[in-house]
């Protein structure tokens, strides 16, 4: 078969469902021609058996623990029949308030019981887990840490990130974000080993922030970058996109961005289209917004991002302040 039918005709599913009836809906993603150049990639597409297969859920979480918990367990369930080996879900996917300072007072510890659920769920799964934006108990009772959370197949955490920049935003058309009154900036980055390369861990807003994610590419020699958002609607529409494809194109990655969508109460709405970008710099899946709850699948395919760097070889012929004479302003 030639390689650009091939590639037409991968199907990438994903799921939907409405709150009450459970609409299953499967359609076709354009998928980029190099990742089913191999055929290792397209033998296991039609085998279920990649173990780099990777999905991006799209949610829209609410003020109920359990209900979210019942949500991600779902799609967890749905992903692994599909073959997906490592699912990313999207920040504050275990709880979002309509009242401020409520999730403060839901913090808990990574060995809590919240967490603990997360952690049984990929292991009865067989599945890594990222889970992007958990209130972790901050370092006094009046601030929470915004963390994204990496738990491994065996269900055990594998590693955790603190959001370093804080969203104190005062979004135009919109309201004023303070998300410093009751969470706390990390101050560590994190990459981690993975079957699925070395991930770079982030979270939402710190997406604006390159300095970060070049750090995470010539540093900690991250192949895949991860996203976990909540994006306002109105800076979703203006800045989303642009800035994920961005930071991909320029650290040569795979970035996986799981993105909030649609209302979570009276005064909340997220911007959704979780994507999942090549180290081209090329959409390979996505969630539309209008789609509440679901997730899309890709093979990733490692020798795809060792190629970009090989022919384009950036981290060669990047220069630094030191290299440069010194310019009067
Ligand atoms: O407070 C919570 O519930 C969890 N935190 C968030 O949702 C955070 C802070 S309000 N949201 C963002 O960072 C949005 C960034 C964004 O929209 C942009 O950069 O344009």
């Amino acid at each position: 078969m030639a390689l650009a039918s091939l590639a037409a005709s991968l199907p990438i599913a994903a799921t939907a469902s409405a709150a009450s009836a459970a609409v299953r809906l499967r359609f076709r993603v354009r998928i980029g021609r190099a990742m089913a150049s191999s055929a290792a990639a397209g033998a296991s597409a039609a085998t279920g058996a990649s173990p780099a297969r990777v999905g991006v859920v799209q949610m829209t979480s609410v003020g109920d623990v359990d209900a979210n918990y019942a949500t991600c367990s779902r799609l967890t369930k749905e992903a692994a029949a599909s073959g997906v080996k490592f699912l990313c879900f999207p920040e504050v996917f275990s709880f979002i308030g309509s009242k401020d300072g409520e999730s403060v007072k839901l913090a808990e510890p990574l060995d809590g019981p919240i967490m603990q659920r997360y952690c049984s769920l990929a292991k009865e799964s067989s599945m890594w887990l990222s889970l992007g934006g958990f209130q972790e108990k901050g370092p006094d009772d009046s601030h929470q840490y915004n963390t994204h959370v990496l738990i491994d197949d065996t269900g055990k955490v594998r590693s955790s990130y603190r959001k370093i920049h804080l969203f104190d935003v005062d979004v135009p058309g919109n309201m004023v974000y303070k998300e410093s009154r009751f969470t706390s900036a990390g101050d560590t980055l994190v990459s981690v080993d993975s079957p699925f390369g070395r991930l770079g861990l982030t979270v939402c807003y710190d997406l604006r922030f390159p300095e970060l994610y070049q750090i995470l590419r010539f540093k900690h020699q991250a192949q895949v970058l991860l996203v976990p958002s909540a994006f306002t609607k109105i800076t979703g529409e203006a800045h989303w996109e642009i800035l994920l494809r961005a930071r991909a194109i320029e650290t040569q990655c795979y970035v996986i961005a799981a993105a909030q969508a649609g209302k979570h109460n009276e005064k909340r709405e997220s911007y959704g289209d979780s994507i999942i970008i090549d180290p081209w710099g090329t959409v390979i899946a996505r969630l539309p917004d209008r789609l509440s709850t679901g997730f899309a699948v890709v093979d990733l395919d490692l020798s795809k991002v060792e190629a970009v760097r090989t022919r384009m070889p950036i981290s060669e012929h990047r220069k630094f302040d030191s290299d440069w004479k010194p310019t009067t302003i």
